[in-house]
C-alpha cells in the first residue's frame, strides 16, 4: 500500500444494526487518528448524518435520499472522496457508512473501480444485530452473502441477548462470515485498532478483487420488474432496498405525546425502522426526543435544544409492504396547536426512554437531557 493512500472503511449492515452508533464510537476514541465519514442516508431527511458527532462539517459528508449502491454513477462518491482524501483535509482514514439497505459489494467494487490516486480499499465491516439476527435472515436470506464479503463482522447488540444464544448467533455468524473475523459488542464499543491498524487489513482484503465480487453478482437484467426493480429503475432486482420503501415527515407544529404514541404501539409489522427527532411542544418545551424503532424495539432519547435550534419534528420511516400515504396521514393526525400539554400526556412516552444504566459508556459530548418534569404539563 502506498504511504499516501488513505484506506477507505465500508461500514454496512442491516437496518437499525448499530453502524451509526459504531461510528460515533470511533469518532470518540479516534485518539490521534483523524477521521472522515461519508454518511448515506435512505431517507431524505438526513437523520444519520445528524446523529453523527461532530455533524457535518469538513471531515464528515452525507450522501442521502436512496442507497448509495445505486448511484447512476459513482462521480457524487468520488467528488466526496477527493475533498476528504485531499492532504490539506489531514485525515487518516475514510469511512463509508452505508444505509441499512445497501448493497456492500456495489460500494466495494465502486472503492475498487475508483482512480483516485489518495486512496485504497481498507476492507468491509459488517455490523449484525444480534437480536434481531434470526428474522432479519428468515426475511432477507441476502444478508448471508454480506457477510461472506466481509472483512470484519462485529455482531452488536450483545447486551440484547443471553449468554448462550449471544454464542449460537456467533457461531451461525462465524460460519457464514469465512475468514473474517467475528467480534461480539454493545453498543459498537469494538477495539477502535481493528479498524485502523490490525482488521480488517490483511491477505483477506489484498486478495479481495472484482472476481470475489462477481460471485455475489446479482442478475442486473431485469430493469423494471415490478417485483424487484429499485425505485429509480436501476434494476437491481435483488438488491435488499428494492422491497423497502420510505417516508420522510416533517412537522413545524409539534406532537401530540399521546396520540404519537398510539400511532407507534400499533405500528404495522412491515414498519421496520423509524428514526429522527420529535418535537413535543409545551409537553416538554426543553428536550427533542430521538426516536429510534428496530423492529419491535422502540426507544426515546430524550436531550436539550440547542439555543437556536429550529423546533422541528423530523422521522424517517423505512418499511416494507406499508402504505406510505396512510402513514403520512397518521403523523399529520398526531400534530397539535394547543399551547396547553395534556398533565399526563408524556407518559406513554417516557416508558421507552433507556434506564441510566442501558446507556453506551459516556461519550465526551453527550449533552446530558434534563428530565421534563420541571416544564408544566409534563411527568415522569
Ligand atoms: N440495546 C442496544 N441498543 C443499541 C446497540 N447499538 C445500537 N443500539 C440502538 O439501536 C438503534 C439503532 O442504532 P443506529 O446506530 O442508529 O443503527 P444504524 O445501523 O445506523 O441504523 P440505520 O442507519 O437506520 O440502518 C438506536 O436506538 C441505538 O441506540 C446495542 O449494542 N445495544
Amino acid at each position: 500500500m502506498n504511504k499516501q493512500q488513505i484506506p477507505v472503511i465500508v461500514l454496512a449492515g442491516f437496518l437499525g444494526s448499530g453502524k451509526t452508533t459504531l461510528l460515533n464510537h470511533l469518532l470518540h476514541r479516534s485518539g490521534g487518528s483523524r477521521i472522515g465519514a461519508i454518511v448515506n442516508d435512505f431517507g431524505s431527511i438526513e437523520i444519520d448524518a445528524m446523529s453523527v458527532a461532530g455533524q457535518l462539517g469538513d471531515s464528515t459528508v452525507s450522501l442521502g435520499n436512496g442507497c448509495l449502491c445505486c448511484a447512476v454513477d459513482a462521480s457524487e462518491l468520488d467528488e466526496y472522496l477527493e475533498r476528504l482524501a485531499r492532504p490539506s483535509a489531514g485525515i487518516d482514514v475514510i469511512v463509508i457508512e452505508a444505509s441499512g439497505l445497501a448493497e456492500p459489494q456495489e460500494l466495494v467494487k465502486m472503492l475498487l473501480a475508483s482512480e483516485n490516486p489518495h486512496i485504497v480499499y481498507g476492507g468491509l465491516v459488517e455490523v449484525v444485530d444480534a437480536a434481531e439476527f434470526d428474522a432479519t435472515r428468515e426475511r432477507h436470506p441476502e444478508v448471508d452473502r454480506h457477510l461472506g464479503i466481509a472483512d470484519l463482522v462485529v455482531v452488536n447488540k450483545a447486551d440484547r441477548v443471553p449468554g448462550e444464544e449471544r454464542e449460537r448467533v456467533l457461531g451461525v455468524v462465524r460460519g457464514l462470515a469465512g475468514r473474517a473475523a467475528v467480534v461480539s459488542a454493545s453498543f459498537g464499543r469494538v477495539d477502535v485498532e481493528l479498524f485502523f491498524d490490525r482488521a480488517p487489513v490483511g491477505e483477506r482484503v489484498g486478495q479481495l478483487s472484482f472476481d470475489d465480487l462477481r460471485e455475489g453478482d446479482v442478475d442486473l437484467g431485469d430493469v423494471g420488474d415490478e417485483n424487484g426493480a429499485c425505485e429509480d429503475g436501476c434494476g437491481h432486482r435483488d438488491h435488499l432496498h428494492s422491497a423497502y420503501e420510505s417516508l420522510s415527515f416533517t412537522s413545524e407544529a409539534p406532537m401530540e405525546p399521546r396520540s404519537l404514541m398510539a400511532l407507534l404501539d400499533s405500528r404495522p409489522e412491515g414498519l421496520y425502522r423509524i428514526k429522527g427527532y420529535v418535537d413535543f411542544g409545551a409537553a416538554d418545551p426543553r428536550n427533542r426526543y430521538g426516536v429510534h424503532a428496530v423492529g419491535r424495539f422502540l426507544r426515546f432519547y430524550p436531550e436539550q435544544w440547542a439555543p437556536a435550534e429550529p423546533r422541528l419534528t423530523q422521522l424517517v420511516l423505512i418499511g416494507s409492504g406499508i402504505d406510505v400515504p396512510a402513514l403520512e396521514k397518521e403523523l399529520e393526525a398526531c400534530r397539535t396547536y394547543a399551547p396547553q400539554a395534556d398533565e399526563h400526556g408524556m407518559w406513554g412516552v417516557l416508558r421507552y426512554v433507556q434506564e441510566p444504566d442501558e446507556e453506551p459508556d459516556g461519550q465526551p459530548d453527550d449533552q446530558p437531557a434534563e428530565a421534563p418534569g420541571e416544564e408544566p404539563g409534563a411527568e415522569r
